[in-house]
């Protein structure tokens, strides 16, 4: 599939569309609430129906009503079989909590790379609260047995996903919840973040008497109309390809205060020479000329990584970003995809201990990127293509798992 090549500044503005994160989150604490919840603005792709499908299997309703989501949790959960996962870490990782509250076992799918994604840490959590687990990856089963347990002590180095999905159900639990990270390092530190503001928001009490711990106090779970942001991790492929081609790209609906860690991209994109003007509602940003490399620590914020080595390999100078080991169990083992699909373009990185260097200013080739069913390597192929006329993706289908019609926004951003 070939991707459009910018013969002109990229100029133009989007709408994106829900986040991800906020999505599922939003949708597991209405299925724990204590009454029904409607959602305005969720993201339809495959994570989030996936979320819905899994939610649905354990017995919670979830009704398209005019635009929006009508959310009806059950009286109780109802475990169930062969529960779908695809390839989304939300759903590995949040709905397992949830089928803990159920009246008996479920079991869990996913596609044949999600066996790859790291799940030890959530499930031990969910065996030191009480529940029988079997597996250490997908597929596995949880049953409910026994489960009395408030204190889970677990290592959330690979992903923070672990502590969200325990925090989500701890106010369920009887004694509540104390998590403990023994890790010696936490990525996505704003998406825990945003699991606790989520949570507090519909009156859940929660405290965090240091950088590793959290205590969720027994209660109920308030349901709560919730209006989600658009997705600014998506919002930063478009924003970029204004930063790679001297264009103007303004995303509107940007939040005025956002956990989402895809903010952090107007940073980067600054530091590496862009102008960002940030308004009421939305955000701009204007290319000026060559990109500079730079050293970027993306521990908070690791889902920008594709998206800014596209960026570094067409920049002047080195650009070397660190605090992202972990996204080898993400997707696809991302610093491998990228260094190997970096290279066929005639680019020049190699993976370090935490993450990757680039040496930017080398001319690319065109070539066919292989995209390893990962929808942020469609992304870095789709910057790459924009001043690399020929680039190909292997596989386009992939974005589905959080933007649908990438495809189209994007063709008609570059090439209007
Ligand atoms: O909780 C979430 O919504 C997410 C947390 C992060 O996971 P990791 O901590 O595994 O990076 C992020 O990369 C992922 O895209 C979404
Ligand atoms: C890591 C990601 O997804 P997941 O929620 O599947 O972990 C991502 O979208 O970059």
């Amino acid at each position: 599939m070939s991707l459009p090549h910018a013969a002109s500044p990229v100029v133009g503005e989007v709408v994106v569309p829900g986040s991800k994160s906020e999505t599922n989150r939003a949708l597991v604490l209405a299925a724990l609430a204590d009454a029904p919840s409607r959602l305005t603005g969720a993201l339809q792709s495959r994570d989030s129906d996936l979320m819905i499908g899994a939610l649905r299997k354990l017995g919670i309703l979830v009704e398209p009503s005019a635009g929006t989501l009508l959310v009806t949790p059950p009286g109780q959960f109802r475990g169930a079989q062969d529960i779908d996962c695809g390839l989304a870490g939300t759903v590995m990782r949040f709905v397992p909590p949830v089928a803990a509250l159920a009246d008996g076992p479920s079991s869990f799918v996913g596609d044949p790379h999600a066996s790859e994604r790291p799940m030890a840490p959530l499930l031990d959590g969910l065996r030191q609260l009480g529940c029988r687990v079997t597996g250490d990856s997908l597929p596995f089963t949880v049953e409910p047995a026994g489960r009395t347990g408030r204190e889970t002590s677990i290592d959330a180095s690979g992903s923070s996903q672990f502590v969200s999905g325990l925090l989500l159900i701890g106010a369920l639990l009887p004694h509540g919840l104390q998590v403990r990270h023994t890790g010696a390092t936490l990525p996505s530190r704003p998406h825990i973040d945003m699991t606790v503001h989520m949570l507090r928001a519909r009156g859940v009490r929660i405290d965090e008497p240091d950088e590793r711990t959290w205590v969720v106090h027994p209660g109920p779970i308030t349901a709560l109309d919730h209006v989600i942001e658009p997705d600014l991790t998506n919002a930063s492929v478009f924003l970029a390809a204004a930063a790679l081609t001297e264009g103007d790209v303004s995303v509107s609906g940007w939040p005025e205060a956002s956990l989402q860690p895809g903010a952090l991209f107007l940073d980067v994109a600054e530091r590496m020479g862009a102008d960002v003007a940030r308004d009421v509602g939305s955000v701009r940003l204007r290319g000026r000329g060559p990109l500079r490399g730079i050293d970027v620590d993306l521990t908070a914020a690791s889902e920008l990584t594709p998206v800014v080595a596209a960026l570094a390999a067409l920049a002047e100078g080195t650009t070397r970003i660190r605090g992202v080991g972990h996204i080898r169990g993400h997707e696809t083992d991302r610093l491998a995809a990228l260094v190997r699909e970096l290279a066929r373009l005639g680019a020049v990185a190699e993976e370090t201990a935490d993450g990757i260097v680039i040496e930017g200013g080398h001319p690319l080739r065109p070539t066919t990127v292989e995209t390893y069913a990962d929808h942020r390597m469609v992304h870095f192929a789709a910057l790459v293509g924009l001043v690399t006329p020929g680039t190909h993706v292997t596989d386009l289908q992939c974005v589905s798992k959080t933007m649908p019609d990438f495809e189209r926004d994007w063709r008609g951003l570059v090439t209007p």
